[in-house]
């Protein structure tokens, strides 16, 4: 199997504060893998990084002269979901609106057929077909959450990156995410990112991991992911 991501001795620095020292690894193509990580290891400046060098900006590392850095990320439709943000009360799109804006339809002022069919895939994906109509800035916490997701899937990733998605959903609510995501990674081959400091689902559901601890990362399947990386964010969970 072909890597999707390689990455080989990256450092990431803010000023004299040393983020990410000297890290290699390398995922597969088509795999769900789980980033973990103690507040403030980096988990968010590395997908920074992997981004920029998708969209062809300088990322946040720095080079390392020695060993040569690399980073090299095989996808030609990356999408990406930020932490939870509130787009506020007087946001004026129904959901349905909301997630047509990940369509690169241009100036086109019209939707096609396959793009009115995609956006009500995605919504069912996320289980917000029946409330399409809504306004965004009347849907509770979690079901903006969901259309968030929805407005990334409508763009057919090859590369889903989401950093902290279930942060604003009840239990509930992240494990059906967590499925439906994995079931749709399956189907359409695609690779995931996804940033979790709830580790309770990823032998279950996921591939590989990621852990940064020390500036460091291991990585590795699933299934052998360390107690020392599960043990050490359970206590951080918190369910709105
Ligand atoms: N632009 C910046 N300038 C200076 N320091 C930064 C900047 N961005 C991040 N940092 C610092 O770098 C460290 C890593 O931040 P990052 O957001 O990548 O961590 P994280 O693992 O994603 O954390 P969390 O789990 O809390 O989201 C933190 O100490 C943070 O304060």
């Amino acid at each position: 199997m072909s890597a999707q991501i390689v990455v080989k001795n990256f450092t990431a620095a803010f000023g004299d504060r040393l983020i990410l020292k000297d890290v290699s690894f390398k995922i597969d193509e088509h795999h769900f893998t789980v980033i973990v990580g103690e507040n403030g290891t980096g988990k968010t400046t590395l997908i920074k990084s992997l981004i920029q060098e998708v969209i062809g900006q300088k990322h946040l590392g720095h080079e390392n002269k020695k060993q040569k850095t690399m980073i090299d990320v095989n996808s030609q439709t990356l999408a990406y979901v930020p932490q939870f943000r509130d787009l506020g009360d007087d946001y004026p799109l129904t959901i349905r609106s909301f997630i047509a804006l990940g369509l690169k339809s241009g100036l086109r002022p019209w939707l096609n057929a396959h793009e009115k069919s995609a956006i009500e895939q995605a919504l069912k994906q996320v289980d917000l077909a029946d409330l399409a109509d809504l306004r965004l800035s009347d849907a509770s916490g979690g079901q903006k959450q969901r259309a968030y997701i929805a407005q990334a899937l409508v763009q057919e990733p090859d590369l889903l990156i989401l950093d902290e998605p279930t942060a604003a959903l009840d239990a509930n609510h992240a494990l059906a995410l967590v499925k439906s995501v994995r079931a749709l990674q399956q189907r359409r081959q695609i690779g995931v990112l996804w940033i979790s400091h709830d580790t309770s689902w990823i032998k279950e559901y996921a591939d590989g991991y990621l852990w940064l601890y020390d500036g460091q990362i291991q990585s590795g399947r699933a299934a052998d992911l360390p107690d020392a990386a599960a043990s050490q964010h359970r206590q951080e969970v918190k369910y709105v």
